[in-house]
């Protein structure tokens, strides 16, 4: 049987930048590019909670480091590296590890970072992961409270797939393999980080539900986020969408930013030509609080919950 040191030696260290000095040291060491920012971030994943027991290992490892990566585009930010914590109930069998480590391999390629270190430890019951990621930005990232009233609002790709997707492996709804996809293997959008940078005035991943995401926008921002319902992109593979539900349940890994008019134009144009990732206007900033959300007949859509929320 493996040992904890066997299992980073063996799994780990053929993933590590030079940073992770081999995985053989007390820490990583990251010397940041000249005149760029770093930013960071941390996302924990726990069995049940955010994954289902028996989700494969190589779809684990994707997710733990794509939602965290989804934090860094909200920043701006472009990768370079994670710092890995795995807690394991039991030792893994060696496919486990195998397959996991592999997973890594492809999402680190794809996010265009590589392992700078970690901690792998025993837990008493459930598989946890706690990712750290490194990134670095040209400027200043965009700030959650950087909105202004007359802001414009965006949103990246379309919402709902991944609530939509747990649905169907609970079998709640009729089984849809690519919905389920859009759970088990959310897509950072890593082609938006550049447009972020330069034109957000404010962003944030909306992990939580885009009421509640942006709701934090706002809030930061002091200002009131007046949100078109019928302009929101929903999941075209949900037959019957429940947009309460779809707003507010959370696990989709898309942007939404503020735009001040007098850029919009530019990022339109920049968005044309640099980024492949559609983005929707769903509504404004106004010199008020809150998120209001309108309807069909200029109705005002009100919701028991604004998103996810552990406790
Ligand atoms: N246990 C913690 N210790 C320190 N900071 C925390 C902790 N949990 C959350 N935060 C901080 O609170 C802020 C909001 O966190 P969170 O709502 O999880 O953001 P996100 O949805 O973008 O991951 C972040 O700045 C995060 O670093
Ligand atoms: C098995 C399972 N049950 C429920 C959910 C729903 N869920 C769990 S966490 C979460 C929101 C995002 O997680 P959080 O830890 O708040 O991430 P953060 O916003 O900090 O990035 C959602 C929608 C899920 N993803 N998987
Ligand atoms: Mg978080």
């Amino acid at each position: 049987m493996p040992s904890e040191f066997d299992i980073i030696e063996t799994y780990f260290a053929p993933l590590a930048g030079k940073e992770g000095v081999g995985l053989k040291d007390d820490a990583a060491h990251y010397c940041p590019s000249p005149s760029k920012k770093v930013v960071l971030s941390k996302d924990m994943l726990v069995e049940s909670i955010h994954f289902l027991p028996d989700t494969n290992a190589e779809d684990l490892a994707w997710k733990a480091l794509a939602v965290n990566i989804s934090d860094l585009v909200a920043k701006g930010a472009k990768p370079k590296g994670y710092l890995l914590g795995l807690g394991l109930p039991a030792m893994p069998t060696i496919d486990w590890l195998k397959s996991f480590a592999h997973g890594l391999d492809c999402a680190q390629t794809v996010f265009k970072c590589q392992l700078f270190g970690g901690d792998t430890v025993r837990t008493n019951k459930d598989l946890t992961f706690s990712v750290t990621v490194i990134g670095e930005a040209d400027v200043d990232a965009p700030l959650r409270s950087g909105a202004k009233a007359g802001d414009h609002i965006y949103v990246s790709g379309s919402l709902g797939g991944a609530c939509y997707g747990l649905k169907s492996f609970r079998k709640e709804i009729a089984k849809n393999a690519d919905l389920e996809q859009t759970y088990l293997r959310p897509q950072p959008r890593m082609d938006l980080i550049s447009l972020i940078s330069n034109y957000a005035s404010a962003s944030a991943d909306i992990s939580d539900g885009l009421v509640a995401d942006i709701g934090h926008i706002v809030d930061a921002s002091s200002v009131g986020a007046h949100l078109k319902a019928e302009d929101i992109p929903v999941n075209e593979l949900i037959n019957t969408p429940n947009l309460e539900e779809i707003l507010t349940w959370g696990d989709d890994y898309e942007i939404v930013f503020t735009v001040d008019p007098s850029k919009e134009e530019e990022m339109l144009s920049y968005h044309d030509r640099h980024c492949s990732t559609p983005i929707h206007k769903i509504g404004l900033v106004k010199n008020d609080q809150g998120v209001t959300i309108v309807g069909k007949d200029e109705t005002i859509l009100s919701y028991s919950k604004s998103g996810f929320n552990h406790f």
